[in-house]
Formats: structure tokens, C-alpha cells, sequence
């Protein structure tokens, strides 16, 4: 039986490097400071008789290209195509963490929601509805405590059913203006022509109408070229940003 693969996507400090450890028995650090995680880590661990391959990843804001970590993410979710990303978020502030959810979500339905630090949550009285919230992203969403090892075979549970199929995910698709439409019309045929169906067509348009330079020759780098050269004033970030 293959191993399926779980990469660990989240923003800076959410706990992704202690779920990952108390799955994997593994060391890596762990910290209360942002940018711990730099380099990705892999590790193994089993959940009902299956083998996982578990993926650290660097934690980060959003998977556009702002950085280097940014990037590092967002690569290997496109490229790597893990069986799951789980993504990882911190209880307490749920509405900045979201944020990435939907980017990875436009990405890739293959995904588990990872409400962590619920203790904490809790200790503050902030009460979260995983139900309606699972609904409304069309992905399993599971709370956990990684410190306090709670909610991690629920976890697991929901992560195998993705990775098998049994749970048919159906996520969210952001409906942006009347023109960011129109405009990712236009690419999506010439962008599923260059990449096939394998990759994320219109996740790719919305970067490319947003000017992304760097994922576009990571596309390159992929041997996925698509001929376009972006006028000066339209490069740069944000017009397409879900934020
Ligand atoms: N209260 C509480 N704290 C937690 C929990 N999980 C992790 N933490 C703490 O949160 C801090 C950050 O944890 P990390 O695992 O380093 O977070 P990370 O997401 O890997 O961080 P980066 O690598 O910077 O992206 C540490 O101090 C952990 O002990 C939890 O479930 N509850
Ligand atoms: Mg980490």
C-alpha cells in the first residue's frame, strides 16, 4: 500500500511543528517566535494501519510570492501535490488564519482544516462552530489541542477519509468582481492548454492576472511554460488577494 503524503500548511506559530512532532516522534523545533520552520521536514507516522508521509512546511501568510518560505509552500503544494494538505490554524484568531484556508482551497479541495490551540480558545471563552464552518469551506474541519494531544485521532480520521475519497470534498470557490471574472475567463483555456488538467488552471490564471513573476517561472522550472510578459504597471500583488 502506497504511503499518502500530508503536507502541513499554516501561517507562522500556529503549532504545525508540534502536531508534527507528536505524530511523527520527531524533533523539530518548536517556538513561540514567527519563522521557526525554514527548511521543510519530513517524517513518517501510521493511523490504522496506514503509513503517511508527513510534510512540514514553512509557516506563512499566504502562498503568493513574498518570500522565499512563501514560495517553498506554495511549490509544493502545486508541484507535489501532497494526498492531503492539512492546514493548520490557531483557534484564537481564526479570521486572519482563514485567509490562507482559501488560498489553499483554491489550490487544492484535497485539504483538512486544523482548528489548533483550542485550549486556548476555549480558556478565552471563544466558541467555534467547526460544523457550519466545514460546510461553508466544503472540507473536513477537525479542532485540536497538538500541546494537549486532544482531537488528534478525530484528526486523523478526517485526514484518511480525504486521502481516500470517502469524504468527496467540494471547496470553497471564491466569486471575485465582474472583471477579475472575465479576465480569468479569458486565460483559463490558454493556462489549462499550457499546464493540463493536473494543475490548479484557475488558481494559475489568478496569479498571472495578479503579476506573478515568480510563479510563473516556477512554472518554467516545471517545464509548464506559458508565454506571457506582464506590462510594467500591471506587475506586483494584491489585485486578486482574498483578503
Ligand atoms: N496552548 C497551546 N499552545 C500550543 C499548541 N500547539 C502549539 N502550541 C505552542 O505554540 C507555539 C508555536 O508552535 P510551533 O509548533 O513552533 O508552531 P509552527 O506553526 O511550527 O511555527 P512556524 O514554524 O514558525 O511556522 C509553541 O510555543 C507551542 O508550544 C496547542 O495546542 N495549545
Ligand atoms: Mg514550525
Amino acid at each position: 500500500m502506497k504511503a499518502y503524503t500530508v503536507a502541513f500548511a499554516g501561517n507562522p506559530n500556529t503549532g504545525k511543528s508540534t502536531l508534527f512532532n507528536l505524530l511523527t516522534g520527531m524533533r523539530q523545533h518548536t517556538g513561540n517566535w514567527a519563522g521557526k520552520t525554514v527548511i521543510t521536514a519530513e517524517g513518517t507516522f501510521t493511523h490504522n494501519g496506514r503509513e503517511y508521509r508527513a510534510v512540514d512546511l514553512p509557516g506563512t501568510y499566504s502562498l503568493y510570492s513574498n518570500s522565499a518560505d512563501e514560495e517553498a509552500a506554495r511549490d509544493y503544494i502545486i508541484f507535489e501535490k501532497p494526498d492531503v494538505t492539512l492546514v493548520v490554524l490557531d483557534a484564537t484568531s481564526l479570521e486572519r488564519n482563514l485567509n490562507l484556508a482559501l488560498q489553499v482551497l483554491e489550490i487544492t479541495g484535497r485539504a483538512v482544516i486544523c482548528i489548533n490551540l483550542i485550549d486556548e480558545a476555549r480558556r478565552l471563552g471563544i466558541d467555534i462552530n467547526l460544523k457550519a464552518i466545514s460546510e461553508r469551506l466544503g472540507v473536513p474541519v477537525i479542532a485540536i489541542s497538538a500541546r494537549n494531544r486532544t482531537g488528534i485521532k478525530e484528526l486523523l480520521d478526517q485526514v484518511e477519509r480525504v486521502a481516500d475519497g470517502t469524504f468527496a470534498v467540494e471547496p470553497l470557490r471564491i466569486q471575485y468582481s465582474e472583471e477579475i471574472e472575465r479576465g480569468i475567463a479569458e486565460l483559463l483555456p490558454l493556462v489549462e492548454q499550457a499546464v493540463g488538467g493536473d494543475y490548479p488552471a484557475r488558481w494559475i490564471a489568478l496569479r498571472l492576472l495578479d503579476g506573478d513573476e515568480s510563479l510563473l517561472a516556477s512554472l518554467r522550472k516545471a517545464s509548464l511554460g506559458i508565454r506571457v510578459s506582464f506590462p510594467k504597471e500591471v506587475s506586483g500583488h494584491g489585485a486578486t488577494a482574498c483578503h
